[in-house]
């Protein structure tokens, strides 16, 4: 949800421009579209990537996709309706807006590249707030400024805190638009600070009280890689 609500709040200057007291609508509304009708797929289709295809069941949108070495239970699946396809150049090729929801290892840092890019159908949109390392810092900036990609939105950097003159920081698309980063905040609501501290909270009292540990909190476990999410060893 936090992807759509980036998309809709930030990827136009609207805000801005009720702060200079200006009032052009139809600045706005020229680069301002809908997801109803668009073909959305998500890169990484886990706990945040099908919850993302959960919640983008009312947008009426034209399909939904998704990437990942991980196929989805098939119930999933059709339960959103989404369909995956195997290769990533085709998967972007058919995407009007693509959502980054995989974690950043070997195997995904600067996989959104300048080659990669190319693949993007030209004026797609891009949300990423997975890890910023995934995306190649300047080929998104160069992409967003001659219009392969329309929009760039996310809270997450190469680098943290960004430097004052990341590129990301003032890209924008050729309409002065189509940028929409904010500060890596969207998992430090004070909602999501509670549940970090319970699920830590459960960590600590199952190692306390040697009970096992619940599958998804396990990246090594006995000197062994033991999550799939991490890429495939
Ligand atoms: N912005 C934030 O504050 C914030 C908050 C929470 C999580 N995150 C990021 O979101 C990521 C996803 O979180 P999650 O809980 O859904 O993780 P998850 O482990 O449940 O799911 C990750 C999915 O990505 C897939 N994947 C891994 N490598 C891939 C690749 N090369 N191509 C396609 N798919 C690939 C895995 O198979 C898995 O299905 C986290 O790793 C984290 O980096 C960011």
């Amino acid at each position: 949800m936090m992807s759509i609500l980036l998309l809709v709040r930030n990827f136009v200057p609207a805000h801005e421009m009720i702060e200079r007291g200006d009032w052009q609508v139809s600045e706005i509304a020229r680069n301002a579209f809908d997801l109803e009708g668009k073909v959305v797929g998500t890169l990484g289709a886990g706990r945040i990537g099908y919850r993302v295809l959960q919640r983008l069941q009312p947008f009426n949108c034209k399909e939904l996709l998704y990437y990942d070495y991980a196929p989805l239970p098939a119930t999933a699946a059709e339960s959103v309706g989404a369909r995956r396809v195997e290769d990533l150049k085709e998967f972007v090729s058919q995407c009007d807006l693509v959502t980054i929801n995989c974690p950043l290892h070997e195997g995904t840092r600067g996989l959104i590249n300048a080659d990669l890019l190319n693949h993007f159908k030209k004026g797609a949109w891009i949300v990423n707030t997975a890890r910023g390392a995934i995306c190649d810092r300047d080929a998104i900036a160069a992409a967003l400024a001659r219009g392969q990609i329309n929009g760039y939105a996310g809270d997450v950097w190469n680098v943290q805190p960004a430097p004052r003159d990341h590129v990301w920081r003032t890209m924008k698309n050729h309409l002065g638009g189509g940028n929409g980063m904010v500060p890596h905040y969207s998992g430090t609501t004070l909602d999501a600070q509670a549940r970090y501290a319970n699920g830590t909270k459960t960590i600590l009292e199952n190692y306390f009280q040697n009970r096992p540990q619940e599958p998804q909190n396990i990246i090594v476990g006995d000197g062994r890689y033991e999550s799939k999410a991490y890429g495939q060893r």
